[in-house]
Parts: structure tokens; sequence; C-alpha cells
């Protein structure tokens, strides 16, 4: 069985009045080590599926397991996750932020708190270590979550549109920072995003969904060639540009379909 393994997920949710399918017959699986995008319009499930693979809450029906565990109710998995908003305790300082995973879990033994703190080093945050998240820039807030994230050594990375509240220039670094660590590391994750083009700079495969219900239109494997790069070299290559076009003409197909 693949590592992250989904079979035909269905979820509906409820209100008193209504209820909306989210999502219609996922499947789909993800070996160790890869590194996977959702893709698609507003409204087509994608946070929906995230938050299920994150554990917040069980599918309507269907399956998923993590390494061959389902994910639901087992206390043992560990599962990263790197939102939009850094959420870091502005109460506490920097180190502190980062350790702090660890100490909940009980794991701040002095191995796993000097590689937390290396992480630290790595992102180009140990001059600013004891200052305070209102302190920092946003793309310093950032580094600092994926360092907390990484500190507690999770089975898997979960990023919802981790870069689109940052400036371009700082987008660019990151995904860079993002994708060199998590290769370095050997760590599976999965992107939800709307950029196309962050998709192909950055993982192996793409998922592009459909809304309405949400389900998977096409799976696109970004070629070999683009995955030796960094996000930023991808970007000019022009395999780059053949599988932009061929998304872009996907999803102005499904918004044609949606508008009929
Ligand atoms: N808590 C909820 N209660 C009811 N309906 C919901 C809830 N969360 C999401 N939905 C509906 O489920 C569908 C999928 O939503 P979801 O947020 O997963 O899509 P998305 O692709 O992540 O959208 P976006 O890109 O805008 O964040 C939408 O129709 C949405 O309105």
């Amino acid at each position: 069985m693949s590592f992250l393994s989904i079979k035909n997920i269905h979820h509906t949710y409820f209100s008193e009045k209504s209820a909306t399918e989210a999502l219609d017959n996922i499947s789909l699986d993800i070996e160790e080590g890869e590194f996977v995008s959702f893709l698609g319009p507003s409204g087509c499930g994608k946070t929906t599926l995230l938050s299920i693979i994150a554990g917040l809450f069980p599918p309507t029906s269907g399956n998923i397991q993590l390494d061959n565990k389902p994910i639901h109710g087992d206390k043992d998995f560990f599962i990263g996750y790197m939102l939009q908003q850094d959420y870091l305790f502005p109460w506490k300082t920097i180190e502190e932020n980062i350790t702090l995973g660890l100490k909940l879990l009980k794991q701040d033994d002095p191995e796993s708190k000097s590689k937390a703190l290396k992480l630290l080093k790595d992102f180009g945050l140990e001059d600013i270590e004891k200052q305070f998240p209102k302190q920092l820039s946003g793309g310093m807030r950032q580094r600092a979550a994926l360092a907390r994230t990484l500190a507690v050594n999770p089975k898997i990375l979960l990023l919802d549109e981790p870069f689109s509240a940052l400036d371009y220039q700082t987008k660019l670094k990151l995904e860079d920072l993002v994708s060199e660590t998590l290769k370095v590391f050997g760590k599976t994750a999965v992107l939800v995003t709307h950029d196309i083009g962050e998709s192909i700079a950055m993982s192996d495969r793409i998922y592009l969904f459909a809304a309405k219900p949400g389900r998977i239109h096409k799976a696109f494997p970004v070629p070999g060639e683009l995955r030796s790069l960094s996000p930023f070299e991808a970007r000019s290559h022009p395999l780059y540009s053949d599988l932009f076009q061929t998304i872009w003409k996907e999803l102005e197909s499904l918004e044609t379909i949606g508008e009929h």
C-alpha cells in the first residue's frame, strides 16, 4: 500500500437546511517523500480533503491510511500543518515557539532540542531567536513556522496556501527554502494552492480538482527535469511553460463547463 492511501472518499457537509457535497469519490496515492499539489477553483474541496488528511474530521465515507494505519483516532500520527497565517504565539520568542511542540509532546530531550535549534540556524533565524513574532517580517515568521512544523518531525506536511499572503519576492525565496528542506529531510508533503506556477515549480504531481461536487478532474505528473531544479530555476525551463499552458487550458475548460 502507498504511504498515503485515499480510497473512495466522499464528504458532505450537512446543516439543518441543506447538504453540500464537498468531495465526490476521491482516490489517490502518495508515496513517501513525494510532493503533491491540489490545484483548482474555489470551492472544489481542496481544504476539505486536506482537513480530512489532517484528521480534523472523518470523511462521510471512504478510507484513508497513512503509513498503513487509519488516520482517525491514532494519536501517534504526526501531521505538520503550515497555513497562510503563521499562528506563532505572540507572547513567546522565536526560539520558544520552535521548541514548544517538543515540550508539548514531551520530546524535549537534548538531541531533539539541538536538532530544532539547528533548524533555526539553517533557516537564517539565529540572530533573531530571542525576538517576538511581531518584531519580524511576514517571510521570517513563515520561516519560523516552517522550522516549528519540522522540529517535531512530522510524517507528512500539509501546506494550505502558506505563501499566498507574502510579497512575490519573499514567496519565491520561501518556495525554494521549503522545497530544498523537504528534499533534504525526505518529507512527504501536500500543498493546496490556487497558483499553477507554484504547483508546477514545487511538485512531483498535481491533482487538478473540479467543483460541484469537488472531484479530481485530472492528474499531471511534473517532468523529472523540473524536479531536479529549484522552484525558482524551474520557472524558466521550457517544460514549465508547456505544463503551465496545458493546465491553464484545462482550468479554462472547467470554467466553461461551469458556466453552462
Ligand atoms: N464547514 C462547512 N460547512 C458547510 N459547507 C462547507 C464547509 N466548508 C466547506 N464547505 C463547502 O464545501 C465545498 C468545498 O469547500 P472547500 O473549502 O473544501 O473548497 P476549496 O477548494 O478549499 O475552496 P477555496 O479554494 O476557496 O479555499 C464548498 O462548496 C464549500 O462552500
